[in-house]
């Protein structure tokens, strides 16, 4: 059985009087790719702010390769994109790249030949010295991914990484991604884009607080009894 990467067990969040995350539980395994669905608002970057350590829970417990984050000697193990974009504008995205090297502890070496991949995986390689504040919206959140695959981290958690990016760009990103998961490092990805959960090993499908279904996709199709992760999220959510 592969590592348990990310361990969540009956993980509850609230703010204020509002339980968001009401009883969650699943696990992130090396060597596997998990999309973590769910309507708007349903608590998807909560789940991940929570296993960071970035959210205190209210219950249960989150395990990053089996410590309880926030830990900084974990920083370097884990590539996090968040949902919005944390670039220095001022700076151009190789500064931006090289930075964020730095504090992953990257020798100099080593950061200049991944800044070259992970450049070519987003395709930014030539707007690479322009200044962020010049960039598009979806060139930031090409630049974000770049950060995060820095250094070919154990673990990847991404949320929504592929906003605002085109099919042929997005198709080379998914490579990466599978090759990353090749390597036998783990996967965290939230979307919206449902074809996107198509090519995930499992889904975790987040409805009212709780994990409703964990599956591969194929099985969640043949237990909804349908064709497309869509119509599962529909299904499950009473649309179907
Ligand atoms: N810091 C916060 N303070 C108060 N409420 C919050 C906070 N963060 C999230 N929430 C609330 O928790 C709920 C879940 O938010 P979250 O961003 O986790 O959802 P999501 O599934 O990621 O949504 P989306 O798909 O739209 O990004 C929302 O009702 C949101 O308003």
């Amino acid at each position: 059985m592969a590592d348990s990467i990310i361990s969540l067990k009956h993980l509850v969040k609230k703010f204020g009087n509002q339980t968001v995350l009401k009883d969650i539980n699943f696990d992130v395994h090396t060597s596997e790719i998990v999309g973590l669905i769910g309507p708007s608002g349903a608590g998807k970057s909560t789940v991940i702010k929570t296993a960071l350590g970035m959210e205190l829970a209210d219950g249960g417990s989150a395990k990053v390769f089996n410590k309880t984050m926030p830990n900084r000697e974990l920083l370097a193990d884990i590539g996090y994109m968040a949902q919005t974009d944390a670039l220095y504008d001022d700076l151009s995205g190789k500064e931006n790249l090289k930075f964020f090297a730095d504090m992953k502890g990257l020798s100099k070496q080593e950061t200049a030949k991944e800044i070259d991949h992970v450049a070519k995986v987003v395709d930014l390689t030539d707007d690479l010295n322009k200044r962020v504040s010049g960039y598009s919206g979806g060139m930031m959140r090409r630049l974000s991914l770049a950060i995060a695959l820095l250094g070919k981290p154990k673990l990847l958690i991404l949320d929504e990484p592929t906003v605002g990016i085109d099919p042929a760009l997005r198709r080379q990103i998914w490579k990466e991604l599978k090759h990353t998961r090749d390597e036998g490092r783990g996967i965290l990805i939230t979307t919206h884009v449902m074809d996107e959960a198509e090519l995930t090993d499992k889904v975790a499908l987040l409805l009212d607080g709780k994990v409703m279904a964990f599956d591969k996709p194929d099985v969640l199709k043949m237990q909804y009894d349908v064709d497309s992760i869509e119509d599962v999220f529909l299904k499950a959510e009473g649309v179907l």
